[in-house]
């Protein structure tokens, strides 16, 4: 405390002699240029990372402020700062995972992310904060994957892997990352990032968790290693006095370097006998001279420490080292093959993504197998649970004819009985039934009914009493559409079968002026299953899709792993291409068994070709995938991204037309549904297994167009979203 408070006066007294502090500061300044140059090895004056008035916000939150920082090349440099002051934020500027709003980067002699450059890719090694690591691979998949990545060959990346578990005393290679302690995990973060031997090294806190024998150990390799003068490094630590190993330290806060230079200069010129304490002073410095300008304007710490002392260029930290501010920006160039090389996507990469996914899968066989069965298993339910005929139908009969040969009886026996079943009752208990919900129909029949019925076929004039008699009386329930029209059918069936019985070939004296002749398309006895399967299976294939790549993507990005990826240098196009290549692995398996299943165990017809079902099918999936990278690319969280898929679901299912006709739908809402994924879709699907169409038909080819171009806004629109965010 009293130290603290002999800074709070040292920085009192900074105004009152604000001349000779500044003579002071700049004398200390020079010093410490000296210092940092006699700390160079010789050579070794050029910079590594250089960060000129560098600014980044998320929003309104300025989080990086007219930021200059240089790490010199073959040193460790400590970013040092308390949490949340944009530690993370600068380093994910420096690899170029972020984009800066402002100032310029140079990360071993060009921009990050620029044509042809090596960084992202080899050239650096990152280990983030987060653990970014696959919970599924084991030790050994991991350096692979990451080895793979690099362009290392086996045999490379088996002797780095031999030389890192024992030199950061890592379990046996094959253990499972799930399985290992948080400070085990950390080390095999650093192992990745120290794989490919990289000229710079990015280290985000890689020494949280680890025991302070391992620490040491650390920072000896990494002192190492920058012996050489090759490799550079810049390491953030919430353990202070450790980065007194490194050969310079930038002190950060609230979004700007606040001092930048050896670690014992920096503790020199705060007399302070800690690293920790000559931090203190200079924000003790820091906000003393904030209050004294008493520029304290709305907007948090982040925004007060813009104006980091008076008179002072306030982007330029109170030790500079290397080049000012005011340095020029260099321009830089490549040519146009270097530009598309950069574009292109590798294969190297991509195989390796696919690697990576399909060795995830292969460590979750339950996942997996789930995956294929699903859709099987909601095709089914589909055709078992819908569009089927009801049975048990419990039906009251309240028969007033008492003749075992009336015809009311004979009628009575060609109703289908695995459909109906009928109970005989007195008219009172027959109407006291279905009043309590217990039937769902009543069929009466009059005391004469097969006198007035046999006079109603033979004679050409009959009273209107003849013609009542004579008839089936029938009341419903009709709260139950599906139900009551299948009692309806099945009773005119049976009077059908029973005319015919009767009357032989003179039936079609009582038939029904309307002749139904053989269909054109499809069958008289098709069912509601037939019209829904096509559309539910192109729906079910969509949403497994959707489902899949959204939550895969939202959950590699929020454990650091799509960062990770970047950073080794895989752009967002493999990583899109690679995803979709390998789903559609997932996909083809699960088209495969939901065509065994609806063509040979649920015997839905195909009248057309094959080939075409397929590849309608396999579109709708890629559809899903590219929707699903939509999602995953607006949105950051499972949560919000799961509500986001379920969210469509419902809505798109019933205006898609695929559990009711379309020309059903009002018309308003007529054309949102004609501009959907599925409806059009489902409509050519119908139009091939039921009517035997090709793509000549318009509405064939009009359900494959519309699929195409949904699956290339989708792509699109997920490849923007990403480059507005990143
Ligand atoms: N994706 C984001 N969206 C909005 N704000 C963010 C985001 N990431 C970081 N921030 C904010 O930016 C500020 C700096 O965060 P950053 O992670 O860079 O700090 P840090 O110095 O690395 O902290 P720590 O040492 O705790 O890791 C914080 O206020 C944080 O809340």
């Amino acid at each position: 405390m009293a130290e603290d408070a002999a800074g709070l006066d040292a920085a009192a007294s900074t105004g009152s002699a604000a001349d000779c502090t500044e003579m002071e500061e700049r004398q200390e300044e020079e010093n410490m240029k000296a210092d940092l140059e006699a700390s160079l090895p010789a050579g070794q004056e050029a910079s590594a990372i250089q960060c000129r008035d560098v600014c980044r916000s998320y929003g309104k939150l300025n989080v990086l402020s007219n930021l200059n920082l240089t790490v010199p090349q073959g040193h460790i440099y400590g970013l040092l700062g308390p949490s949340g002051c944009g530690k993370t934020t600068l380093l994910k500027c420096i690899v170029g995972t972020l984009k800066i709003s402002r100032g310029h980067i140079s990360v071993l002699g060009k921009p990050p992310a620029y044509p042809g450059h090596d960084v992202p890719g080899r050239m650096v090694g990152y280990m983030p904060q987060e653990l970014a690591l696959y919970n599924e691979f084991t030790i050994s998949d991991t350096l692979t994957f990451f080895g793979r990545i690099h362009g290392l060959t086996a045999k490379e990346t088996r002797a780095r892997m031999d030389f890192l578990v024992d030199f950061l005393d890592l379990p046996q290679k094959h253990s499972l990352v799930r399985n290992l302690s948080g400070g085990q995990k950390r080390r095999v973060s650093l192992g990745a990032a120290l794989l490919q031997n990289p000229e710079l090294l990015i280290l985000d806190e890689p020494t949280v968790g680890v025991d302070p024998v391992l620490r040491a150990k650390i920072w000896q390799h990494l002192l190492e290693i920058v012996k050489t003068g090759r490799v550079s490094i810049i390491i953030t630590t919430h353990y202070i006095e450790e980065a007194r190993q490194a050969n310079v330290v930038g002190l950060m806060r609230s979004g700007c370097l606040l001092a930048e230079g050896p670690p014992d200069a920096v503790m020199k010129q705060h007399s302070a006998a800690t690293l920790e304490h000559a931090f203190l002073r200079l924000c003790e410095t820091s906000d003393q001279v904030g209050s004294k300008r008493g520029s304290s304007p709305p907007g948090g710490p982040l925004e007060n420490s813009q104006s980091f002392e008076s008179g002072r260029d306030e982007s330029r930290p109170i030790l500079a080292v290397g080049p000012g501010a005011a340095q020029e920006v260099p321009t830089y160039s490549a040519d146009w093959k270097v530009r598309a090389r950069h574009v292109l996507p590798k294969w190297r990469n991509i195989a390796a993504l696919m690697i990576k996914t399909l060795v995830r899968m292969k460590r979750m066989p339950g996942s997996l197998c789930f995956q294929f069965l699903l859709p099987v298993i909601q095709v089914s339910l589909i055709c078992l649970c819908i569009g089927g005929e009801p049975n048990e139908i419990q039906v009251a009969v309240v028969n007033n004819e008492t003749s075992p040969s009336a015809y009311s009886r004979s009628l009575l026996s060609f109703l289908d009985n695995s459909s109906v079943h009928q109970v005989p009752l007195s008219h009172a208990e027959a109407f006291d039934g279905i009043h309590n919900g217990e039937y769902w129909g009543v069929i009466g029949f009059g005391e004469n009914f097969t006198s007035y019925l046999t006079k109603r076929m033979m004679q050409r004039q009959v009273s209107r009493e003849v013609v009542d008699g004579g008839s089936v009386h029938v009341w419903l329930d009709l709260t139950n559409r599906q139900i009551a029209l299948m009692l309806q059918k099945n009773l005119h069936e049976a009077f059908q079968t029973f005319v015919e019985n009767k009357l032989g070939s003179l039936s079609y004296l009582v038939a029904l002026p309307i002749k139904f002749e053989e269909p054109i398309y499809g069958s008289l006895n098709t069912d509601f299953t037939t019209f829904v399967t096509p559309g539910a299976v192109l729906s079910i294939t969509f949403y497994l899709a959707v489902g899949l790549t959204a939550l895969s993507f939202v959950l590699e990005r929020k454990e650091g792993l799509l960062d990770r990826c970047w950073v080794a240098g895989v752009s967002s196009l493999e990583t899109m291409l690679a995803h979709l290549f390998s789903q559609l692995f997932v996909i083809s398996v699960q088209i495969v068994l939901l065509l065994l299943f609806i063509l040979l165990v649920f015997k839905l017809p195909n009248e057309g070709s094959l080939v075409l079902v397929v590849v309608l099918i396999v579109l709708q999936g890629i559809t899903g995938i590219s929707f699903g990278l939509v999602i995953s690319a607006a949105i950051d969280d499972e949560q919000n991204a799961n509500q986001a898929a379920l969210g469509i679901f419902y809505p798109n299912l019933i205006l898609s037309g695929i559990i009711w006709p379309v020309e059903c739908i009002p018309y308003p809402l007529r054309y949102i549904s004609m501009a959907l994924p599925q409806t059009y879709a489902s409509e050519a699907l119908r139009c091939i297994m039921y009517r035997g169409w090709g793509l000549s038909r318009m509405m064939v080819w009009r359900g494959f167009a519309v699929t195409l171009g949904w699956n290339t806004f989708f792509l699109v629109l997920a490849t923007v979203i990403l480059k507005l965010r990143s």
